[in-house]
């Protein structure tokens, strides 16, 4: 296989004539972004570049070209992008065959040579001294105008023997002067290779990134390859008097070296037979004999060993690079998981404190609950304690069970006497008990339209064991204090006064007689009617109420 330029119109190949200056370059199948500027560039319709496409260094500009600080290497620039094609003339005929090249980047004129700064460029400088062998192509292409010239993608090739001046040209610049033996290329070209193959990133490609393990696996890559250097340096074979002419005769035998990584020399050779490399075009063996003929102190380390060692040493950096990729991807999923779970771990402590400002919110309204029922609850206040289950009911006064509950007037209750204009009045009456044998009541009565406290009374209801019989003792707020006595038949209780007192000062008239009858009605509602006899008028109803039970 020989490796092909891809770009339309452009005959390059390794090993062709003249283009020792020439190197090839992978294109970045893995940089998407930087793939797309690239077959933007070469303007190829219906074509797809594989891992065998190679674009020459014709392509590019020469500040798309770095050197290597350690042996002036030159590598092409990882944002490298190709912008020097021929481009055919449309209209004129045959003009697939004929082109010019145009630097894009410069409007009308920018011919390669432009491109490429050979006025003024350094006599080192790969790209000046590529112009010569630019005019001869010119001119080849010219003369093969007419002639489709399809981009060798996977083409064998023949060595580069038959240009005299190749190895002047290709010396300054070349890889051999940066002290890169060709083996170094084939084994560079083979690691790159099998880099691609096996992660897609070849050493040319790949840009280091910033954190210190890549840069120290890079520092790997270049220890990597001076080390191979250093050892095969003292095979190569010494020139002290004309560098120029032994090494034109080395590179007419000897594939002209290349950048490490994707770039290619443009003189035959043959990568290592790696099961994982690419299909090799050159067998690595001539290579390396080439260069043990020349070399007078042979290196104890055999040109394949080497070439093994350095292919093996590029499989393990290979692999320390993925290692540092899924690294670097685990170390930010990482980062990316303590993030949430410090941000649920705050919502947790926010909804924490929530329901603790709810909990304390829920003790305060029990609080006020609890002291709520103390006050209108007169069986639950006192020393018994909220939550203690209500006291059994005493089976004495079980017949009167019926009054049990908290009343509300429902409607308001009916004010009348001989004396006074009709009323009317809002009651509450609570009747409980706490397990005794009696019964506790209370009737507190409220003005119905300013709520204002009325008439008051509280006191007890006895029954007589084994009996009927009922007592009845009330204190009242008018300075009242009386006992009524009576029955009580199934759910209504009817009861008259045996003894009225009072308070010396009470108001006049005085009452000398009352009489009450609590019933349940047929509704479930509680009614009192209250009747008073005083110095001035017989007995006469003066109240009647009906209650709606409020509590159980
Ligand atoms: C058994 C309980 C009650 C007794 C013994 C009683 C007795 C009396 C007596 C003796 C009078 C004076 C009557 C007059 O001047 O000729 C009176 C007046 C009156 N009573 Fe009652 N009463 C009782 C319950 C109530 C209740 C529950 C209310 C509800 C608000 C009430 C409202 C009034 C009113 C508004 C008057 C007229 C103004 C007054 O004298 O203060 N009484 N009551």
């Amino acid at each position: 296989m020989v490796i092909c330029c891809a770009a339309a119109n452009c005959s390059n190949r390794q090993g062709k004539g003249d283009k020792r200056a020439v190197s090839f370059h992978r294109f970045p199948l893995k940089d998407s972004k930087r793939l797309l500027q690239w077959l933007k560039a070469v303007q190829r319709e219906n074509w797809t570049p594989t891992k065998y496409s190679f674009l020459c260094s014709e392509h590019f500009t020469k500040d798309s070209f770095s050197k290597r600080l350690e042996d002036q290497h030159r590598l092409l620039k990882p944002t490298a992008v190709p912008s020097i094609f021929h481009l055919a003339e449309k209209g004129e005929p045959g003009a697939h065959g004929r082109a010019r090249r145009r630097d894009p980047r410069k409007a009308a004129g920018g011919l390669r040579g432009e491109a490429a700064g050979a006025a003024g460029a350094p006599s080192g400088s790969p790209m000046a001294k590529a112009e010569p062998h630019r005019g001869k192509r010119t001119s080849r292409q010219g003369e093969t105008t007419g002639q489709e010239q399809p981009a060798p993608m996977e083409a064998p090739g023949p060595g580069s023997k038959d240009n005299p001046e190749a190895g002047t040209e290709a010396a300054p610049g070349s890889q051999e002067e940066a002290g890169v033996s060709p083996q170094d290329s084939a084994a560079a070209t083979a690691a790159a290779g099998e880099l691609e193959d096996r992660g897609g990133v070849s050493v040319d490609d790949f840009t280091p990134p910033g954190s210190g393990a890549c840069k120290f696996i890079g520092s790997l890559h270049s220890y990597s390859f001076s080390s191979r250097h250093a050892r095969e340096r003292p095979a190569l074979p010494r020139e002290p008097v004309d560098r120029k002419r032994p090494r034109r005769d080395v590179a007419d035998r000897v594939p002209a070296p290349s950048p490490p990584g994707s770039s290619l020399p443009a003189t035959p050779q043959k990568p290592p037979q790696s099961p994982s490399a690419p299909p090799a075009d050159v067998p690595p063996k001539p290579a390396a004999e080439a260069v043990q003929s020349e070399r007078s102190d042979a290196s104890p380390m055999s040109i394949n060993e080497v070439i093994l060692s350095a292919s093996g040493a590029c499989r393990l950096i290979d692999s320390l690079h993925s290692y540092c990729f899924s690294s670097r991807q685990s170390k930010s999923q990482v980062c990316c998981l303590r993030e949430q779970v410090e941000k649920k771990s705050g919502e947790l402590r926010s909804l924490r404190q929530r329901v603790s400002r709810s909990d304390g919110r829920v003790r305060k309204l029990q609080a006020k609950l609890d002291a709520l029922r103390r006050a209108s609850l007169p069986f639950l206040g006192g020393l018994l304690p909220p939550s203690r289950e209500p006291p059994r009911m005493s089976p004495v006064v079980e017949p009167l069970s019926w009054m049990l509950g908290t009343w509300l007037s429902d409607p308001p209750g009916a004010g009348a006497f001989p004396t006074l204009q009709p009323f009317r009045y809002l009651e509450e009456a609570h009747i409980s008990h706490v397990g005794q044998p009696m019964l506790n009541f209370s009737f507190n009565a409220f003005h119905p339209d300013t709520h204002k406290p009325l008439h008051r009374e509280c006191g007890f209801i006895r029954l007589k064991p084994d009996t009927n019989k009922v007592a009845f003792i009330s204190a009242q707020n008018t300075g009242i204090v009386e006992v009524e006595e009576g029955e009580v038949n199934g759910q209504e209780l009817s009861i008259a006064s045996r003894s009225i007192a009072r308070i010396s000062f009470s108001k006049e008239p005085h009452v000398e007689q009352i009489t009450r009858k609590f019933r349940l009605n047929s509704e479930g509602r509680l009614e009192q009617t209250v009747s008073m006899a005083t110095t001035t008028q017989p007995l006469t109803q003066h109240l009647h109420i009906t209650y709606r039970k409020v509590t159980p």
